[in-house]
């Protein structure tokens, strides 16, 4: 588990008292690292809902904490994790990870388990999901830096990443954050350009706290400011994470991910994507199809620091930027085609290029390459 003070999600019972799953809140980032603790479902949805607890792995494991939670407490299982799985529609790993638990659960009581080993057994599948995650991060981080050294070979590298991607997000070192850790331990990172991530500033506050913390040369940099920045040929390589990947590999990830595809291309820049194979939605058949999350107009009229009170909700101190009661268009992800990202890095391989056929290797994991790629590996 990744090494903060105070540990990004645990699992807290003793004998005296109910359990509860323990989060760090991401929403008082940077600022001071504070815990908040769910003590039924409805908290939980409320922290998923605020971003307390966020990035598409983490969401997995924290939805299967969730069904086993509710297993413990012996409420209604299934309603559980409906509502857990529709707490934010983009992030496809919420729903495989609370699906996931609540398999276990159900085939526990229908093995006649009883209540207690039922929920043992939903318990145990929360926690293998968490360990099987920190693996999967190791592996895309060496396979990552692997890619990294054949695209931009012979130089340490400056990486543009978008969001937050790193030890907040994951059970390990997270997605194209642990890869960039990865270059930055091997002594090859020269410089991490950090977007900051406009609305809720998931660059600037988390992905740079994480920077601190590994002692990585970065800078923070307003999303409109990466422009220049690939004209000025300051950026040898894009990183950046996903929700969901369609079965045409289109990306859907942080809004801002599509215009940096967009430069990148437009700079014969690579682009690549790091996720596990649960972000991959095979029953997703279009980028199209994918519904992006649409959040409230204050996040992007108003301005709050810290983003969030210690009680209240998001804007609640928030400085009014737009004049009062004006609209917004606030979607929390864009959808990039697959023909602007150079590879996919997951734990069972590097795909490349990204069409429904090498997609489609990644969910049947005979068919995956595994240190190869094809030929459009170069024309990003
Ligand atoms: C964490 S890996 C990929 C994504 O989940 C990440 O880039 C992202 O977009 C997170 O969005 P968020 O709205 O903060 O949950």
């Amino acid at each position: 588990m990744a090494d903060h003070g105070v540990p990004v999600l645990r699992w807290e019972e003793s004998a005296e008292r109910p359990p509860k799953l323990v989060l760090l809140d991401q929403t008082r980032l940077p600022a001071e690292e504070v815990e908040l603790a769910c003590k039924d479902v409805p908290d939980l949805v409320a922290a998923i809902g605020a971003l307390s607890v966020r990035g598409a792995p983490l969401l997995g494991v924290a939805g299967g904490y969730g069904v086993a939670l509710a297993a413990a407490l012996g409420g209604d299982v299934a309603q559980a994790a409906d509502r857990l799985a529709s707490a934010r529609p983009t992030a496809v790993n919420l729903a495989a990870g609370v699906r996931r638990v609540e398999r276990a659960y159900k085939a526990a009581t229908d093995g006649g388990a009883g209540e207690d080993g039922a929920a043992a057994a939903a318990l145990a599948e929360a926690r293998a999901l968490h360990e099987e995650d920190a693996e999967a991060s190791a592996r895309m981080a060496r396979l990552g830096r692997e890619l990294l050294g054949e695209l931009v070979p012979g130089r340490r590298l400056r990486l543009l990443t978008h969001c937050n991607t790193g030890t907040l997000v994951s059970g390990g070192k997270g997605t194209a954050f642990a890869v960039v850790s990865a270059v930055h331990d091997a002594g090859d990172l020269q410089q991490l350009w950090v977007d900051e991530t406009r609305p809720l500033l998931q660059g600037a506050r988390l992905t740079a706290y994480e920077a601190v913390r590994e002692r990585m040369p970065y800078s923070v940099l307003a999303d409109s400011a990466a422009g220049s920045l690939f004209a000025a040929g300051e950026v040898d390589a894009v990183l950046i994470g996903a929700d969901r990947i369609a079965a045409d590999g289109s990306v859907a990830n942080k809004v801002g991910s599509y215009p940096l595809a967009v430069l990148a291309r437009h700079h014969g820049v690579p682009f690549v994507v790091v996720a596990p194979v649960t972000t991959v939605d095979a029953a997703t058949e279009r980028g199209a199809d994918i519904v992006v999350e649409q959040r409230p107009a204050e996040e992007v009229t108003q301005i709050s620091f810290p983003y969030r009170s210690a009680s209240g909700t998001a804007g609640e101190e928030g400085v009014q930027l737009a004049p009062k009661g004006a609209e917004a268009y606030n979607p929390a992800f864009d959808v990039t085609p697959p023909d602007l990202v150079t590879a996919v890095v997951t734990e069972r391989g590097v795909v490349s290029p990204v069409t429904r056929e090498t997609v489609a290797g990644l969910c049947s994991p005979s068919r995956t390459r595994t240190s190869r790629w094809g030929n459009g590996m170069m024309n990003a």
